[in-house]
């Protein structure tokens, strides 16, 4: 079953109508954690406004949990929980008193619903007097999400959850999205970070406003049509200048401590060595690697 369908949504800013999300359509099954991934700029954060009912689009349809987005806003506003990119809780809110607000807010308590919070809550509880404005960034995390869970919502939006997280507690916060979906919840999330994606039980990459391709993590790794290698030397800029004028070049970027290069076919990494050494670089590596989803991400925006 569908839990949300859009269908050619388009949002345009201001006078100048600066396009930011350009005639997108995806569906989310029930019970899927679904990943929009893209860089700052993408349009995100609007698409998940617009499926929250707080923006309107300029056209296009879409439904969340069979409520239309225009019609049935108050059903929608009823039943998914939303963790808006910037820190929106009461900064002058202890953590217990922003729970017990949003759960007042829904008409329930946070008996009621203890179970879905518990394990993220436990974390946090030691802490519970303090005001949320004096929390590090893992913690309002971990606040911001149960003050989206409490009311059990049926699809969860979390934009940009992890953006600003430190690597440990992105990695529980992952587990914990994992745990939530075997709870029966829908669950969308947004992030700039790649290697986030492979978490993700399908994705659309984004750019633009425009959605490049949608489709498990897995199909778009291996759908990656080039040989890819990576490729390092003692120093990367020469590396990077020198890749860009090798013939049997597709594409080259530095990718960490490696430069990553396309090319047509494996044949040309034999040149490509004798290439390097006759540039005067030194300490020259080169392998065949797999795709990973960032590589997926550029290809497609060539
Ligand atoms: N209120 C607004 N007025 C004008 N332009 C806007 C507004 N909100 C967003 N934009 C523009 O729309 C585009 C998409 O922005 P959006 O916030 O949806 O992207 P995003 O992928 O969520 O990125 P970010 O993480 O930077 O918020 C960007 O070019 C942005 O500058």
């Amino acid at each position: 079953m569908e839990a949300v369908v859009v269908k050619n949504l388009t949002k345009t800013y201001g006078k100048e109508k600066t396009l930011a999300v350009d005639n997108v359509s995806f569906s989310v099954q029930k019970g899927e954690l679904f990943g929009l991934i893209g860089p700052d700029g993408a349009g995100k954060s609007s698409i998940f406004r617009i499926l929250t009912t707080l923006l309107l689009p300029d056209s296009g349809a879409a439904s969340v949990d069979g409520f239309d987005i225009v019609q049935d806003f108050k059903k929608i506003r009823n039943t998914v929980g939303y963790m808006p990119g910037k820190f929106s809780l009461y900064q002058d809110l202890t953590i217990e008193e922003n729970l017990h607000f949003f759960a007042t807010v829904f008409g329930t308590t946070i008996e009621e619903n203890y179970h879905l919070i518990k394990d993220i809550y436990v974390q946090i509880e030691p802490f519970k007097k303090r005001r949320a404005g004096k929390l590090s960034g893992g913690m309002k995390q971990k606040l911001a999400l149960c003050c989206a869970l409490i009311h059990k919502p049926t699809t969860l939006f979390l934009d940009e959850p992890t953006t600003g997280v430190d690597p440990v507690s992105r990695k529980e916060f992952w587990e914990m999205l994992r745990r939530l979906k075997e709870q029966d919840i829908t669950i969308i999330v947004s992030t700039p970070y790649m290697d986030e994606a492979s978490l993700c039980d399908r994705i659309a990459l984004i750019q633009g406003g425009k959605i490049l391709s949608i489709d498990t993590p897995q199909n778009i790794v291996q759908a990656f049509p080039d040989r890819l290698f990576a490729v390092k030397a003692n120093e990367m800029y020469p590396l990077l200048k020198t890749l860009e004028s090798f013939p049997a070049r597709l594409n080259s970027y530095a990718f960490g401590e490696y430069a990553h290069i396309t090319l047509e076919s494996a044949e040309g990494v034999s040149e490509l060595e004798k290439y390097l050494t006759a540039q005067k670089l030194s300490g020259i590596d080169i392998k065949a690697i797999e795709a990973t989803i960032e590589d997926s991400f550029i290809k497609l925006l060539n």
